[in-house]
């Protein structure tokens, strides 16, 4: 006689979790920025501005200010681009930034990350005025997001696409259990404070995390982001969770004509037929991040009227 597998009805082998169209729910966002924008100079106020900085010559840097210029020009938003060479001075920045803060034509500032080894990131951001931090990781915008009583001026772009993108399929997460994988300061402590100020249980795991399966496999809500490929397996999700990748992997193709394509961090066909839902790479969380930082963006502006 056969052995029945039991398990919960819903799963079985035709089962197949939803794919959360960040492309589609980006867009959305932008067009409402842009929108939101024309109004604002059709009313006779300036355009909003960014200005995006960026060291070195690490090529997919190098892409990815490309595309936020890019999308800013198609939103209305000015951007004003820093390409700095490789060598350049902890002075230099800091003078850089000096100037941007008291630049009435940008309201809002990027550093882009990671910078070269020479460099000290903490230092440098902490002198961006907090209230053109678009990023949301100068220490003042950190510690209004870490107490619930208070409102930070930005929340860090890539946890607030996250939020967004959880709600398009749960709208309420109290008493859910969030695991959040990777401490960063700039995805893994933001996301973890925002998803617990919706009212979230959640845990923070990170590489001395002992027995992470473990404590994955209790996770209604699975945020990955620590960049490595293929790190979150199919038998570590709970049947029915949501599971959001943050991770940005180049794996070198050929036959790609960048040389390489992208992956994320989680072992993609394995969930599927176990998760309720999943973000792709490319097209999930990486264009919600870009949308967040234009509405961000366009919010700098209005605090400066
Ligand atoms: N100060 C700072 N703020 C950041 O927000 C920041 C940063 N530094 N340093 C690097 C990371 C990475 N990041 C991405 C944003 C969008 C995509 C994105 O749109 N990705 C597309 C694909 C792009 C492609 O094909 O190359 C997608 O996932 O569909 C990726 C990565 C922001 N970061």
């Amino acid at each position: 006689m056969e052995i029945r597998k039991i398990q919960p009805q819903w799963v079985n082998e035709f089962m197949t979790a939803e794919i959360i169209d960040g492309k589609r729910i980006a867009n959305t966002v932008k067009d409402e920025v842009a929108a939101a924008v024309l109004q604002r100079t059709a009313a006779g106020f300036p355009p909003p501005g960014l200005a995006t900085v960026l060291v070195g010559n690490d090529p997919p840097s190098h892409i990815h200010v490309r595309n936020k210029t890019k999308t800013c020009e198609k939103l209305g938003i000015r951007s004003f681009s820093h390409l700095l060479p490789e060598d350049t001075t902890q002075e230099v920045l800091e003078n850089l930034i000096g100037q941007l803060n008291s630049n009435p034509d940008v309201h809002g500032i990027l550093i882009q990350l990671p910078l070269p080894e020479h460099l000290e990131p903490y230092h440098l951001l902490s002198l961006i005025d907090p209230r053109k931090d678009v990023d949301g990781i100068h220490p003042v915008n950190a510690g209004l997001l870490s107490r619930k009583e208070s409102t930070p001026w930005f929340i860090p772009c890539t946890p607030a696409g996250i939020l967004y993108l959880i709600h398009s399929i749960e709208p309420d997460i109290t008493g859910l259990e969030a695991v959040v994988i990777g401490r960063s300061a700039i995805v893994g402590m933001p996301t973890a404070q925002l998803l617990c100020r919706n009212n979230a249980t959640v845990t923070i795991c990170h590489s001395k995390t002992v027995d992470l399966p473990k404590i994955c496999r209790r996770a209604d809500i699975v945020i990955v982001a620590v960049g490595q490929q293929n790190m979150v397996k199919g038998s570590w999700i709970k049947p029915g969770a949501i599971v959001i990748d943050v991770g940005i992997n180049h794996v070198p193709d050929n036959s790609d004509p960048r040389g390489y394509h992208l992956t994320g961090d989680t072992d993609f066909e394995s969930i599927l037929p176990i998760a309720k839902a999943i973000t792709p790479v490319p097209g999930g969380v990486g264009p919600m991040t870009i949308a967040m930082l234009m509405q961000n963006t366009y919010n700098a502006a209005l605090r400066f009227d």
